[in-house]
């Protein structure tokens, strides 16, 4: 010990140092009890998520598609998507089971807008509680009109408030190798799906899939807000969705080693292909090419790939987030770029041509 002249004062508690504030949230039994699941809603979302499991399980050979914006910051631009989405979902659910892609929380490289429930107003308020009302808001709207939803989780709190209206969620590339990530996918109610590595590393995301399976007890939070052990039986409905790296990995060379890869652990292939990120090497307009080589792939005779993902929105590209709220392009994305509906709409229905052709083949 140095002599107390030298010691600074100390402070009044050697924890929260650095944490400027705490603000208490509304619980999710409250926000629940306030914006409430209909029961119809809870059937639908039920059955959609069977839909999902049997797809992964190889009972129904529909091409799961998750489509949608790569993140909601405008409720109505969402809204607006959803509507037009849900046509196609009716028009093609012959061939494809589409689900909204509907991602409320951004997990970051390094730093920037982090989504709508963290920072609803896009301006540096972080009004959670709001971002949490919207987000709700919105799902409940996109159920009521018949759609499936999918979404990452990457809060390990956010899904006591809203996970019960998910039918899919996928654990993201930054987040796979996570302990925490893997617990939580453990006792969450729909299929998992689980990223590759950024760096293109498959080993994480398959050593998470075997790791949520599994049961785990850790603290968490319950419906009422407070801290719980929480156990978890594991989840059945893992897969993994391959979203390339430094370089693609869609083509079949690379399906065929995840699909080794899965055998060799014992776990049944179920592989989704994001056609976006390390897949379209971040250039969202090559989205349909891999789309395409993957549907060849699956006319071919491939029975592991269950499903696509697709970052689209109502416009192409994307703008920052940075812009004044009067300067932002209408359903333009804010994270990365996006197919515009147009090109999506082409997209499903050639999508829909080719697998019907083909879809007998894959009933096992
Ligand atoms: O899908 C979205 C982004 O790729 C992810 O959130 C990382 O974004 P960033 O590298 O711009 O932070
Ligand atoms: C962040 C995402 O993807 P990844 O985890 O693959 O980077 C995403 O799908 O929005």
């Amino acid at each position: 010990m140095t002599t107390a002249s030298k010691l600074s004062p100390a402070p009044t508690s050697s924890n929260n140092i650095y944490v400027n504030a705490e603000h208490v949230l509304i619980t999710p039994a409250a926000l629940r009890a306030q914006m409430p699941l209909s029961d119809e809603g809870r059937q639908f979302v039920h059955q959609s998520r069977k839909t999902i499991s049997d797809i992964i399980h190889k009972r129904d050979p529909r091409l799961l598609v998750i489509s949608g914006p790569c993140s909601v910051h405008d409720v109505e631009a969402a809204k607006d998507y959803a509507r037009q989405l849900k046509v196609l979902h009716d028009k093609y659910q012959g061939s494809l089971f589409i689900v909204m892609r509907v991602y409320f929380e951004k997990p970051r490289t390094t730093v920037g807008w982090k989504g709508l429930i963290n920072d609803p107003k896009m301006d540096g308020s972080f009004e959670v509680e709001m971002g949490l009302k919207k987000a709700r808001e919105l799902i409940l709207y996109i159920t009521e009109l018949g759609l499936p939803i999918a979404t990452e989780a990457l809060d390990p709190i956010s899904p006591q408030y809203l996970a019960e209206v998910f039918s899919w969620s996928a654990i993201g590339a930054r987040t796979t190798e996570s302990q925490t990530h893997r617990e939580m996918a453990s006792g969450l109610s729909m299929p998992i799906g689980f990223k590759n590595g950024t760096n293109g590393s498959l080993g994480v995301a398959i050593n998470a899939l075997q790791s949520a399976a599994s049961s785990h007890h850790f603290m968490g939070i319950n419906r009422q807000g407070q801290v719980a052990l929480i156990q978890t039986r594991g989840n059945p409905d893992g897969h993994v969705i391959l979203r390339g790296g430094s370089a693609p990995n869609y083509d079949e060379k690379n399906i065929e080693k995840c699909e080794q890869a899965l055998a060799k652990q014992g776990l049944s292939p179920g592989i989704i292909v994001d056609c976006s990120h390390g897949n379209s090497s971040k250039d969202y307009t090559r989205q349909p090419l891999v789309a395409q080589d993957v549907v060849k792939q699956i006319c071919a005779g491939n029975k592991s790939i269950i499903g696509i993902m697709l970052e689209s929105n109502l416009n192409a590209g994307n703008q920052s987030s940075d812009l004044a709220k009067d300067k932002l392009a209408y359903g333009v994305s804010v994270t990365d770029g996006c197919i515009d509906f147009a090109a999506t709409e082409q997209l499903l229905a050639e999508t829909d041509a080719q697998l019907s052709a083909c879809l007998a083949s894959r009933i096992s």
